[in-house]
């Protein structure tokens, strides 16, 4: 089954929202310059209501381990996403360390971008393919820029991976049909602003990713690594 995944979520409503949608991620963001940073104590306080009901993603940029070792404690998380310039070694280093699923991001541009996909293609569990962000941007990803999907036709899909990038409920049926990944991760396009996310564009968002990949024919098999 694919998978979707709402990031991001920094409040108990928003959470909850994401989870009675029928998200089957919940993406929760250590990153101090991202309006969607939690502290580790904020993380520990949401982390009880998910319960089980979706699995909890950790972000974080270039995280050495004694801001990973807090994050892994206060949240308890399914896997990690590493979304800054971790090396493969680093991602090989972080997986074995902490015994989690690490999904790698990669920005994307064009199709020599997926080049940067190769070399993690021992390491990591999941592929994070999202835009590249402009030139001085404050943040590796969480801008709300979406790339050209079509260059994902010459993807090596050795590794499943997550779309992401400036998704949003009217975009995410192209992105799905285009780009058949298998999952789909969204920040900014389920907000109102930055940092503040809006309960109804989530559900939309679930909803018309959900009938997106229920859509696609022949439909995406489930991964080979599957998260816990
Ligand atoms: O969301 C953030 O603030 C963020 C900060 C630093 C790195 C990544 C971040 N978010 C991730 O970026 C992509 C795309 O987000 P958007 O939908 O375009 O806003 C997504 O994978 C988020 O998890």
């Amino acid at each position: 089954m694919a998978l979707i995944k709402i990031c991001g979520l920094s409040t108990p409503e928003t959470l909850e929202a994401a989870l009675a949608a029928g998200a089957d991620m919940v993406g929760f963001v250590f990153f101090a310059k991202s309006p969607r940073h939690l502290t580790p104590e904020r993380a520990a306080a949401l982390a009880p209501r998910v319960a089980g009901r979706a699995r909890k993603i950790a972000l974080s940029v270039d995280a050495d381990d004694g801001a990973l070792d807090a994050i892994v404690e206060a949240l308890a998380p399914d896997a990690l996403q590493l979304h800054g310039r971790e090396s493969p070694e680093r991602v090989a280093a972080v997986k074995a360390r902490y015994r989690l699923p690490v999904f790698k991001a990669v920005g994307v541009s064009t199709r020599a971008d997926l080049q940067g996909t190769q070399a993690h293609r021992t390491g990591a569990d999941w592929l994070l393919l999202d835009a590249k962000p402009p030139k001085g941007s404050a943040l590796p990803g969480g801008n709300g820029l979406a790339f050209d999907w079509t260059v994902l036709g010459d993807l090596d899909r050795s590794l499943p991976f997550m779309l992401s990038g400036g998704l949003d409920a009217a975009n995410v049926a192209d992105a799905v049909r285009i780009g058949r990944p298998d999952g789909v991760d969204v920040s900014s396009g389920v907000e109102d602003r930055p940092g503040v996310k809006n309960p109804d564009r989530i559900r939309a968002f679930v909803a018309a990713a959900r009938a997106a990949f229920a859509r696609l024919q022949p439909p995406i098999p489930p991964p080979e690594t599957p998260l816990r």
